[in-house]
């Protein structure tokens, strides 16, 4: 077999950790003839599987013996059943030769061929080459400085994939470009170009020694992974250095606030795809997800928490067994785990003891312990699963009960198998992922969780903040139209006062508004002139354009505030979902936000232009005339104004930008149905993402037999 290619055959040993190849072996053995038959035709009696099989057996199996192979089959494996190693195959021509009906086919070779064919696809580990660029040489004689090479960047971009890396870059070379020479020319020369590698988020990037150079956790991420050489100068005698260069390791990790954990076959997939609009493989043979797949609960008041399906784990993951390293890794970035036990056990394959609910989640948690302790302190909840079955409420009651005390029953187990402190679950849910049942109390309760430990992976904005945004824009945009409205109508824009030396005569100030003019004696409160017609004076030119340009800002400041209501009638003041029109014309869309604070901008300017102006006609008027004039309090009133508006536009356009760089549902489409068109839940939660699976990129496996 060719080295670096998946195997076409998997001994039963593949789940054991990997070791050192021995001896070349020529043929592969046939596994033990000890392990007990296994089916190479469909369950349903004389139907044979699709295939090159397909009508002709490979061996016989008889019914009841399929009935045990796995437990509580609803399912028949699908696609055609692999083909059994030359070995294998001869041993079987030989033992039908010899009249023996039933020849036995390990489980694990069927699962791992199985697995095979669909992980080998796809990368969570990436070994790259990276090289800076070298430095550009001196010029001697003119004391020129080369210039610097390249340096090699990583940057996090979340439309890449590790694989379509690989496919990119076959070499899996990233060499940066070089400095430029000192020339007469350009005695200084220029920088090389610099390389930028695009790889997804939530990848660990790790030298080939296993140093940890640095993560990359969100969209636009940088990491500078190798530095180009510096160019020559007078310092190394005009020679320049060469670049510095890495094998290094891309680490996929996921990234999810809730992480999937059980024995396999427990209904982990089945779950994600109940809540989520994933729709992850299911069936009943074990490693059915040899992926991780993610899918999104989305609540009604727009949380999305995703939950992240891993491959099953078995005993001896955390020694790498059953390729448990490449699945637990994907755990240690979630924020809470969820536990997927079968409430009736779980036997891998007839030569592993049966465990059961409750052996099954000590040893997961023995198993996440010894991979790392870390883990211990996640949030977990438990969720029981597949309460559909018959008996199952007594194995329930059963399990709690040991659950309460449970040294009293882990005598069946070795004591390395004990955990050192059992997961303290926050919560233990029965449920069942096939009718539904149990998943209205789960699914608030990853809620709850996420919520109590106050992170979640993807920040969202929920009803709160933007109830919080929007009211606040609304009542700093209405604070300032109030005013805009009060400094429109006083009459205070200008002072006029008018001295007299004759002393039986009192001094009399003229207060300008913009639609008034009134005199006043000193000392009086009347008004002696009432001057409607005062614009028609000369030098009133900015009150004039005030007259025009305060009304267009309050006009424009209504507007604002008006898609402002609306976005908060819309979201905050009620609790089920948004009307989807309004909500997608108005809430929905990036736009909306936007608008509003453009409009909260304009009214601003409008109205801040000519109060400005206000104070500098006054001064040449003072100037021109006599020193008479002032500005009055109207002058005040409408910059506060307007300065509340900018206020108002600011906090839009942030609250925009955050929208924008976070994955909030208000600038996604919303639901395309109602949420409470679930079968399982009539509660207010919808639980459906919008969202089909993310393919999450899995290492090639390679194994020689
Ligand atoms: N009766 C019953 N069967 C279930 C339930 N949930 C899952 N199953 C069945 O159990 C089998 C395994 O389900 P999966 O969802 O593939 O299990 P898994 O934990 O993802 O398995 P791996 O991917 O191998 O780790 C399938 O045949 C499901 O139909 C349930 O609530 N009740
Ligand atoms: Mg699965």
């Amino acid at each position: 077999m060719q080295a670096g290619r998946p195997s076409l055959f998997l001994s039963p040993d593949f789940l054991a950790p990997r070791q050192p190849p021995s001896s070349p072996r020529k043929t592969r053995p046939c596994p033990p003839r000890s392990s007990p038959p296994r089916p190479l035709r469909s369950p349903v009696r004389g139907a044979s599987l699709p295939g090159r099989s397909a009508g002709r057996p490979l061996v016989s199996f008889p019914p009841q013996e399929w009935a045990g192979w796995r437990r509580h089959s609803s399912a028949r494996p699908p696609g055609r059943l692999p083909r059994l190693p030359p070995a294998c195959r001869q041993n079987a021509r030989v033992k039908r030769a010899e009249g023996v009906s039933d020849v036995r086919v390990p489980t694990m070779v069927w699962v791992s061929r199985a697995l095979l064919r669909k992980y080998g696809s796809f990368i969570d580990d990436l070994r790259i080459y990276v090289k800076g660029g070298a430095g550009g040489m001196g010029h001697p004689r003119y004391g020129g400085e080369g210039g610097k090479g390249g340096d090699v960047w990583l940057v996090a971009d979340g439309r890449v994939t590790l694989k379509q890396l690989k496919q990119k870059y076959p070499q899996k070379r990233f060499v940066a470009g070089n400095g430029a020479h000192s020339s007469v020319a350009a005695l200084k020369g220029s920088k090389g170009k610099d390389c930028e590698v695009n790889v997804p988020p939530g990848i660990s990037v790790v030298t080939d020694d296993g140093k940890l150079f640095g993560e990359l956790y969100k969209e636009g991420d940088r990491l500078l992974v190798a530095h180009g050489g510096l160019g020559g100068c007078l310092v190394s005698n005009f020679f320049p250095t060469k670049g510095q260069k890495h094998l290094i390791h891309l680490d996929l990790k996921l990234i999810a606030d809730v992480g999937l954990v059980g024995f396999p076959n427990a209904g982990k997939s089945s779950l994600l795809s109940k809540i989520s609009h994933a729709t992850p493989r299911i069936a009943d043979y074990a490693f059915t997800t040899v992926q991780p797949e993610l899918g999104t609960i989305e609540y009604p008041d727009y949380k999305k928490i995703t939950v992240a399906d891993l491959p099953g784990l078995i005993e001896g993951a955390h020694k790498n067994k059953g390729h448990g390293h490449k699945f637990l890794k994907h755990v240690e970035r979630t924020k809470q785990l969820l536990f997927v036990i079968d409430v009736s056990g779980f036997q891998l394959s007839s030569r592993t003891p049966f465990r059961t609910a409750f052996e099954t989640v000590v040893l997961l948690a023995r198993e996440l312990e010894l991979y790392k302790e870390e883990l211990r302190a996640k949030p977990a909840l438990l969720a029981v699963n597949k309460m559909d079955l018959p008996n199952a409420q007594e194995l329930l009651d059963k399990f709690m009960e040991q659950l309460q005390k449970p040294e009293d029953y882990t005598h069946s187990l070795s004591a390395e198998m004990i955990p050192d402190v059992l997961v303290k679950f926050k919560e233990i849910i029965p449920i069942s992922a096939h009718t539904g049942e149990g998943l209205e109390k789960l699914i608030p309760c990853i809620r709850k969780v996420i919520d109590e430990e106050g992170h979640s992976s993807l920040p969202t904005m929920g009803c709160r903040e933007v109830h919080a945004a929007t009211v606040l824009a609304f009542l700093s945009g209405t604070a300032a139209l109030s005013g805009l409205i009060a400094a429109a109508l006083l009459p205070n824009w200008r002072q006029m006062r008018l001295c007299t030396f004759n002393k039986n005569e009192k001094n009399v100030t003229v207060y300008t508004g913009l639609w008034i003019k009134c005199a006043r004696f000193d000392g009086s409160k009347d008004c002696v002139i009432y001057d409607t017609e005062w614009y028609t004076a000369v030098d009133q030119l900015d009150l004039r354009v005030l007259q025009f340009a305060l009304p267009t800002s309050m006009l424009t400041t209504v507007l604002a505030l008006f898609l402002c209501l609306i976005g908060m009638c819309n979201t905050a003041f009620i609790t089920t979902v948004p009307n989807i029109k309004q909500a997608r014309c108005l809430i929905n869309s990036a736009g909306c936000h936007l608008v509003a604070g453009l409009f909260f901008l304009l009214a601003s300017v409008i109205c801040l232009t000519p109060s400005i102006w206000v104070i500098f006609h006054n001064q040449e008027m003072n100037k021109k005339y006599e020193p008479v004039f002032s500005f009055d309090i109207s002058v005040y009133i409408a910059i506060a104004s307007a300065g509340g508006l900018l206020f108002t536009a600011i906090l839009l356009f942030l609250w925009y930008c955050a929208c924008k760089t976070l994955p909030s549902p208000f600038w996604q489409p919303l639901y395309s149905h109602a949420p409470s068109v679930h079968s399982y839940a009539s509660q207010p939660y919808s639980a459906r993402s919008r969202h089909s699976a993310i393919e999450i990129d899995i290492p090639v496996v390679t194994h020689s037999s």
